[in-house]
């Protein structure tokens, strides 16, 4: 809350073009992947440190715990799918340091030019590792069989086509290796049900609205509902070929990550 008092973050204003369905529906407003596209540009100049202001710093926990559990280490070839604005991928870039390379692939502009400017102000070589391309989670521009380890944070909940997402990460996976996806958790639980909830009605939309994003903190809350519970994303991970995959829980059921080897 410091933060917004004072004006750390500036209030952005949308001049993108919505679809017509979008005007009058707002559940319609983010239905397809073009439309998602320009939700994470406009979000992107505030993105990072309305994280920090909603989730207490705690986003940081989640995003090292999710790349603990890919598995990648020094010298690695690694991707950061839906990187955003580079979160993962720079803590990726310090577990496989100068030797290793790492990818974070994102189809938003915006979101990527911030994980630019993030990395030319940090001065450890680890960084210089990471490479930014602009492309679509759901037809990766890789070989086959190409990273030691793949993580994805909050990103997979956003893709239109989740089944040719995971199926995409198979196939540009070694075999042996693994895919760490962090995302919000759709519990079976109501009690944790009703708090994110009541957190996205009360705290994180009201503060979007502060920045003239009221809509897009409200598509997280729906984006939540329409997403998969973990054992379901255990299913699609083992329907898209891999042969285990075990769904963690975090911070009481708040969070939650699915680990997947192919
Ligand atoms: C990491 C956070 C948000 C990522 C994020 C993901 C999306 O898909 C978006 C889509 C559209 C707009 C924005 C986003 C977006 O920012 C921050 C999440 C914060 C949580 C909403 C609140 C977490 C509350 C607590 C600190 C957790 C406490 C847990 C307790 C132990 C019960
Ligand atoms: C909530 S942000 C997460 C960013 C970052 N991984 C993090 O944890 O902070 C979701 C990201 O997924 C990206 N995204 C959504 N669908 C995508 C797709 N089909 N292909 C590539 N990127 C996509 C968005 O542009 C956005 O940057």
């Amino acid at each position: 809350m410091a933060a917004l008092v004072l004006g750390i973050v500036s209030p952005v204003t949308f001049t993108g073009k919505l679809s017509p369905n979008s005007r009058s529906r707002r559940r319609m407003v983010v239905k397809c992947s073009n439309e998602r596209q320009i939700l994470f540009n406009r979000i992107a100049p505030v993105y990072d440190n309305l994280n920090d202001l909603l989730s207490l710093g705690q986003h940081r926990i989640w995003k090292n715990m999710a790349v603990s559990w890919s598995g990648a280490k020094t010298g690695d070839n690694v991707l950061d799918m839906c990187c955003g604005s580079g979160d993962l991928a720079f803590l990726l870039s310090e577990k496989v340091g100068s030797t290793g390379k790492v990818m974070g692939l994102d189809f938003s502009s915006e979101q990527l030019a911030v994980a630019a400017s993030r990395q030319n102000l940090r001065a450890r070589s680890c960084y210089k590792c990471i490479e930014w391309i602009e492309g679509d989670a759901v037809d990766l521009p890789f070989d086959d069989c190409k990273f030691d380890a793949i993580t994805m944070g909050y990103g997979l909940r956003n893709v239109v086509d989740r089944v040719r997402a995971m199926k995409e990460m198979y196939r540009v996976l070694k075999p042996g290796s693994r895919v760490s996806i962090l995302d919000f958790n759709k519990s079976n639980q109501s009690v944790t049900t009703f708090m994110q909830d009541w957190m996205i009605d009360n705290v994180v939309v009201p503060v979007g609205t502060v920045y003239g994003l009221a809509k897009e903190f409200e598509y997280l809350k729906y984006s939540i509902n329409g997403y998969l519970t973990g054992e379901e994303l255990e299913t699609l991970a083992l329907e898209a070929g891999f042969s285990s995959a075990c769904h963690y829980e975090i911070s009481g059921g708040f969070m939650g990550n699915l680990v997947a080897e192919r």
